[in-house]
């Protein structure tokens, strides 16, 4: 097989899937799309089905007698999207928004394309209908961080660990019958399992005789070491937010589920209160109101650019563009993402026919995750190891290399021409916590036309040296009795730009690095609580106008971002419903407004959510220098200042910071002599 031809069969896979689509054969497992007239009016207007749009759209519809509109650019998931496995065919498809990242000299060197691939969902679901499925809340640091960014303990792990319990709906056998069950909510909408594979295992004792600790499961009983995934995946079925949150309720008389429609521009009345939204639906134009509130949950590229065209964010960008500026905010700026190097292993030889997987079951590959400590913590996490166990001579392997992460033909040839005849073990390296931050601007004041995506991929120094100690690290594995044994080695992707580097030497490793790093899909932060929103979710310099999504999270989590999304979401409903924070732990619900929500559910009595395992020993945990890095000056640079900034300052804090330590084997440390 060579790389073309399996791109080939991507391809036109993907079109008979899109031919498939047309039978509508998951029609009957999500709402029918709502009738919806010029001048109709609900009480709340949210924009965007996704990650947390159709959560939000469950709980606030909740609410007997109040009104939903839920208007989402894309339609149903169809099978392909259902089925785990299939993933890979819904990228770069028609379920996707097909963006590109402006042009990247940083990080796509080894790449096809000058500008990355940024997959995200134009679908119900959104992100959640393509997603890999890895279901890792964070750390509790991270949410702490964000209390302390915010200076309001309600983003604190204590009370934000109740709404991941509220959206869990846990299924998986090994774990409930454990005593890590009671850190999991078991009567939420998303349901969980895990797919434990036999071959998975012997690599988790690879990394027990690393001293990384594997207990079963990283979510709660435990923050760190390696585990068998837990999988957003319930009685074979995709557990997208779509799936999981709407099917139950496709029948709901006060939601309306407006498909294949795109909102293009907020509606304000003249003190500056959304009041609905225009969208455009079947080619025509038309404006829906909102009673109560518009609620944008459009994902971290289409929040800011809806924002923006609707005269929301930095001044000089709008009145660059024309756009009358209604309130001057930091929109688009603070992005952040995971970004992912992988190492390549040659394992096992072997020539037995290649297994085929249940498709339903799990994604494609069977992998086993690590939330990576740094030295002499057992909480403070510093990167994730992500380990694909790949078939020998599988097909999936220039899959992977060719097609998702799009690097160089050449490069995906020599994986796997090099590795012929051996299983595979793909170790990703994911960088959690990045220094890096990019932004999003307008491109034009046409909403056809796509933001404007500048990744910022590696653009902080720092991020390159703790890279360095990742992949030193990860190099260790060569050492473990597994890998002696089946003779494993690295596969040299012989990469150009690195030649005449010695092979795994510092300056090879960051010449590998700055090649082979690839993008994730966790985008966040671009409209910020604390500088965009504040830390209910509202508009700031505007009212009637809240953001619900991934582009509020003010620091990325340390794991990908769809638990973290859910309990934005769930604890956003609340906020809405009850018109301010409440304290799940303490079951205090009382309205503010009790007018607002005459028809208020009756208090909930003490739901399994409420319980927290961890309340007693939750420490609060400080970042100090995070603090500096949500000072509000600092949106306020243009891009080109704030570039200039980091350049300046790189070096000298790379000194300062490059200092993580990870314990070294005499393999490494012979490795250590050669360098330059
Ligand atoms: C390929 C991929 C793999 C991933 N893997 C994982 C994983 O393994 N584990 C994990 O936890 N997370 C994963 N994620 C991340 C996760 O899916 C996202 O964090 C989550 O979906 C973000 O939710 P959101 O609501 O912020 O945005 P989205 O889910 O992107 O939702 C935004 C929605 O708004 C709609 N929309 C946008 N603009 C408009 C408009 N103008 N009018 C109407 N509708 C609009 C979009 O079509 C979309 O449906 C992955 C994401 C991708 C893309």
């Amino acid at each position: 097989m060579d790389v073309e031809a399996s791109l080939a069969s991507t391809v036109n896979a993907q079109e008979a899937f899109r031919a498939l689509a047309l039978l509508q054969l998951t029609y009957t497992l999500f709402p029918k799309s709502a009738e919806v007239s010029d001048g109709d009016c609900f009480d709340y207007v949210i924009v965007g089905g996704g990650g947390a749009g159709c959560v939000l759209a469950n709980r606030l519809s909740e609410q007997p007698g109040v009104t939903v509109l839920l208007v989402e650019a894309g339609g149903d998931p169809p099978i392909e999207a259902q089925w785990p496995a299939l993933q890979t065919y819904t990228l770069r498809s028609y379920l996707d928004w097909n963006y590109t990242t402006t042009p990247d000299p940083v990080s796509q060197r080894c790449h096809k394309q000058q500008s990355g691939n940024i997959v995200a969902g134009r679908v119900l679901g959104g992100g959640t209908t393509l997603s890999s499925l890895y279901y890792v809340r964070g750390n509790p640091r991270d949410y702490d961080t964000w209390a302390d960014l915010l200076a309001d303990r309600s983003w604190s792990w204590d009370a934000v660990y109740p709404y991941f319990k509220k959206g869990e709906h846990l299924k998986d056998c090994e774990v409930l019958s454990s005593s890590c069950a009671k850190y999991y909510g078991t009567s939420g909408y998303l349901g969980l399992t895990r797919d434990p594979d036999p071959k998975s295992r012997r690599y988790l004792n690879a990394f027990k005789e690393l001293n990384y600790s594997t207990p079963l499961d990283i979510n709660g009983c435990s923050f760190s070491g390696f585990v068998q995934q837990m999988f957003m995946i319930a009685d074979g079925e995709r557990q997208s937010t779509a799936y999981a949150y709407l099917s139950p309720i496709k029948d709901r008389a006060n939601l309306h589920v407006l498909k294949h429609a795109t909102v293009y521009e907020i509606l304000f009345d003249s003190s500056d209160r959304a009041i609905g939204v225009k969208l455009t639906k079947d080619n025509k134009n038309i404006s829906v109101r909102a009673r109560k509130e518009v609620i944008l949950s459009a994902g971290a590229f289409n929040s800011p650019q809806l924002l923006m065209l609707s005269g929301i964010g930095p001044k000089e960008h709008l009145q660059e563009l024309g756009i009358r500026v209604r309130s001057d905010l930091p929109v688009g700026f603070n992005y952040q993402n995971h970004v992912s190097v992988f190492v390549p292993f040659k394992m096992d030889y072997s020539q037995a026919p290649l297994e085929p997987t249940d498709p339903r079951r799990s994604p494609l590959f069977t992998s086993l995750v690590g939330s990576v400590p740094a030295i002499g913590s057992e909480d403070r996490i510093e990167y994730e190891n992500v380990n694909y166990i790949v078939q020998h001579d599988s097909q999936d392997l220039l899959q992977f290399c060719a097609f998702y992460h799009g690097y160089e033909n050449r490069i995906c040839q020599t994986l796997f021409d090099e590795s012929r005849g051996r299983d595979v073990l793909l170790s990703c390296a994911v960088l959690l916590y990045p220094e890096s931050r990019g932004r999003v601007t307008l491109r034009s004041a046409d909403i056809a036309d796509p933001p404007l995506i500048d990744a910022g991929i590696l653009r902080d120094e720092r991020d390159l040296e703790r890279y360095v100690g990742y992949i030193e690290n990860t190099l260790r594995l060569l050492n473990t009795t597994l890998f002696r044994n089946v003779e494993a080695e690295v596969v040299d992707l012989k990469l150009k730009m690195c030649e005449g580097l010695e092979l795994w030497s510092k300056p090879y490793i960051r010449c590998f690095v700055r090649c082979i790093v690839a993008t994730l899909h966790h985008y966040v932060g671009t409209c910020a609580m604390g500088s965009v929103v504040d830390s209910e979710l509202r508009v700031r310099g505007v009212s009637g106008l809240r953001v619900v999504d991934a582009s509020v999270m003010p620091r990325i989590v340390g794991g990908p971002t769809t638990a973290a999304v859910v309990m934005l979401a769930e604890k956003a409903a609340d906020i809405i419903k009850y018109g301010r924070h409440i304290n799940l732990n303490s079951n205090q619900c009382q309205p503010q407004d009790s007018s607002y929500h005459n028809h208020q559910t009756k208090k909930e009595s003490e739901p399994e959510y409420f319980q927290n395992p961890h309340r007693k020993t939750t420490k609060r945990y400080k970042y100090p220098h995070h603090e500096k890095e949500m000072e509000h000056s600092q949106y306020q640079q243009t891009q080109k200042e704030l570039v200039h900034e980091v350049s300046q300052n790189s070096h000298e804090k790379t000194k300062k910071e490059s200092d993580i330590q990870f314990p070294k084997t005499p393999a490494i440390q012979d490795k250590k002599k050669s360098d330059i």
